[in-house]
């Protein structure tokens, strides 16, 4: 697959895929809590119904026992359990309230207990498949999406989530038992007058459905201006050295503006809607209220109004309008699950659209652990292409275990794209990486990467302790190993002079310590692992001549009996190398020992003498070849 069709249009393509978000969700991370929701449901719909009694009862007491127009009768009783003398019907209906009361206690304490254990399993399910996904992801994915576009998927989706399946999924599941439980009972002691207080019920859902279908658009377009909103300040923090230097303050409050004004126009448009939706939605259920006082009213007072027929009592009035008061705020708060499951939605579709990506560097069906690396390392006529545009044509080489071979030649030839490759952070577009004879794609990835070190010229350290970056990768050494691979990488002496020796914190990213000490904290790193394959790639480049020498001596005393590669700039630090490459245009084009290929006079020997200072003495065409390349560069890079 080629980069340009990774970007945030690929990311959205992924996103657009995603149907059924909630149910996809509960299906993929709540299967193993399954029974807690089936309890939560049950718990709800019991302790809805429970709910309901007291206005029943009352509403059979009115015409039963108060104004004992009515046999005592109660739904879902058989007739011989219940009284037959008022006082004894009185306080069975006082107990039966009790218990109804309680009984309701009891199942909410379970409802919201199951319910929410089954949303806090399904969120923490998400979080940790969210972040083992990206961890997954090809490294062409993290070159093309901006950190702040994941950061606020990780983190702001999650946490929009969060907050539905923590509130709104109860409240959701509450609201539909109760409307289905008033729907029974009402039809239960009236069907007709329930016809006339129902009647809402589908023009409230015709409304919904056209503010969920607006809506939802508009929530997807305020995710998204989130995460570019993130993607800018990320950058702008992470850029605050370069914007305070290059005085670019106004510019950037500028583009934050228009970033933060963007969202503000989404998130309002969004707001809008509700705005009509919500209090639309409280007038419907009002009407309902005011629909059933009026035609029940008339139906007392006169009789039954227009077409309707039998009789309705003061008791299953009182029923009616206690009930149906009951829906109002519930049905006004439907507005409000909506809104937050649209929003929801939204955040959904962001995550399940990462958790959809395809992964195509990852270990094969049969892949097999690279066991006992000697460390031979060949390269069969590979072509590699990050673009359409070719980076490696026809790379052929084989090194032998403990051999230590130098890659040079101009920036932007190709020298770490191939030690990508042997890491198999990409696949070759054509010909194979073999490692002790194994292509790396039949190999565990695992064990492919533990078998090398790789050290670069910016090492990332994490926020934590000097011994605890050295420990990474290889947590159970014991503080001797440690000091012992830090003497190795010639850091013990600057470590111990720290304030805190080992135990001194790094910062973040590792910004109390030297670019040099950095470095040498990642060699030391490296010894611990004890790879059988070591990559330095412009390990030393960023340091002064005496710390050069320093990591040098570390690099040698590593490089002695491991295969070892070392891309360098300044030749020197490959000069004793058992063999030097020399890539130019994603080619080698020179290679041999460093006598050979100064013996040879081509490009090898033209860097030597520009390093040598002798710049004069360089060939007429190599100039000439070296403008042409830089000049290449510059249009490469646009
Ligand atoms: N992730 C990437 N996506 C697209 N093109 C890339 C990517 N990484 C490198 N390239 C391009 O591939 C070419 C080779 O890059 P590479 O980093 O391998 O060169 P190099 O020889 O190591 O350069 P340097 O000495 O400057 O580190 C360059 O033209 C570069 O622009």
């Amino acid at each position: 697959m080629s980069n340009d069709q990774i970007d945030v249009e690929y990311l959205r393509e992924h996103r657009d895929r995603v149907e059924r978000p909630l149910y996809t969700l509960f299906q993929k991370y709540g299967h193993g809590s399954r029974r807690w929701f089936v309890l939560g449901i049950f718990a709800s719909i019991g302790a809805r119904f429970a709910s309901l009694v007291p206005p029943v009862l009352l509403g059979v007491a009115i015409d039963a026992i108060f104004r004992e127009e009515q046999d005592f009768d109660l739904p879902l009783i058989p007739r011989e359990w219940l009284p037959t003398e008022t006082p004894e019907q009185f306080w069975f209906v006082v107990g039966l309230m009790g218990v109804a009361m309680i009984g309701r206690a009891f199942l909410n304490f379970v409802r919201m207990s199951s319910l929410n254990l089954f949303s806090h399993r399904v969120k923490h399910e998400v979080r940790t498949a969210t972040y083992q996904q990206m961890q997954r992801l090809d490294m062409e994915f993290f070159n093309e999406v901006q950190t702040g576009e994941l950061m606020s998927i990780l983190s702001n989706d999650t946490n929009r989530l969060e907050q539905f399946l923590d509130d709104m999924f109860g409240q959701a599941i509450q609201l539909s038992v109760l409307i289905v439980g008033i729907t029974v009972v009402l039809f239960w002691f009236n069907w007709q007058l329930a016809m006339v207080t129902l009647v809402v019920v589908p023009i409230a859902a015709v409304f919904t459905y056209w503010f969920m279908r607006f809506v939802e658009e508009r929530y997807s377009d305020v995710r998204e201006s989130v995460g570019d909103l993130n993607s800018r300040l990320e950058n702008n923090i992470n850029g605050i050295q370069v914007i305070k230097a290059s005085n670019t303050e106004s510019y950037e409050d500028d583009r934050v503006e228009d970033h933060s004004y963007r969202y503000f126009r989404l998130d309002w448009l969004a707001l809008r809607l509700n705005f009509i939706y919500r209090p639309g939605l409280q007038a419907l259920t009002s009407l309902a209220f005011i629909a059933t006082f009026v035609v029940g009213g008339i139906w007392i007072l006169d009789g039954p109004p227009g077409p309707l027929s039998g009789e309705l009592t003061e008791g299953t009035l009182v029923i009616f309008l206690l009930l149906t008061q009951r829906l109002v705020d519930p049905l006004a708060q439907m507005s409000n699950i909506i809104d937050r499951y649209e929003d929801a939605n939204a955040s959904l579709k962001r995550i399940l659209g990462v958790m959809n990506l395809p992964v195509n560097i990852e270990d094969s069906p049969d892949a097999e652990p690279l066991d006992a690396v000697e460390g031979t390392v060949e390269f069969d006529d590979v072509t590699f292409a990050y673009d359409e545009e070719p980076v490696l044509e026809d790379i052929d080489f084989e090194v032998q275990p403990g051999e230590t071979v130098g890659l040079v030649g101009p920036t932007g030839a190709g020298k770490t794209t191939i030690v990508k490759l042997l890491l198999r952070l990409y696949d070759t577009t054509a010909g194979a990486v073999r490692v002790d004879g194994h292509d790396v794609r039949d190999v565990t990835l695992s064990s492919l990467r533990t078998s090398m070190g790789y050290v670069g010229q910016d090492n990332f350290l994490f926020d934590g302790s000097v011994a605890e970056n050295i420990k990474y990768g290889a947590f159970d050494a014991t503080r001797e190993e440690v000091v012992e691979a830090a003497r190795r990488a010639q850091a013990h002496e600057f470590i111990e002079n720290m304030p805190e020796g080992y135990d001194t914190e790094v910062g973040e990213r590792g910004v109390k310590l030297s670019g040099g000490q950095r470095q040498r904290v990642a060699i030391a790193r490296t010894i611990l692992q004890h790879p059988e394959i070591l990559v330095f790639d412009e390990a030393t480049s960023a340091v002064d001549t005496e710390t050069e020498m320093l990591i040098q001596r570390s690099i040698d005393d590593l490089a002695a009996d491991r295969t070892t590669f070392i891309i360098a700039h300044r030749l020197s630090t490959v000069r004793d190398a058992d063999r030097i490459f020399v890539i130019e245009n994603g080619e080698i084009v020179e290679r041999g020992t460093h006598d050979d290929l100064l013996a040879e006079d081509g490009l090898y020997a033209n860097l030597w003498r520009i390093q040598a200072g002798e710049i004069g003495d360089l060939p007429e065409g190599f100039v000439e070849r070296a403008s042409k390349r830089v000049a290449q560069q510059g249009l490469d890079f646009d």
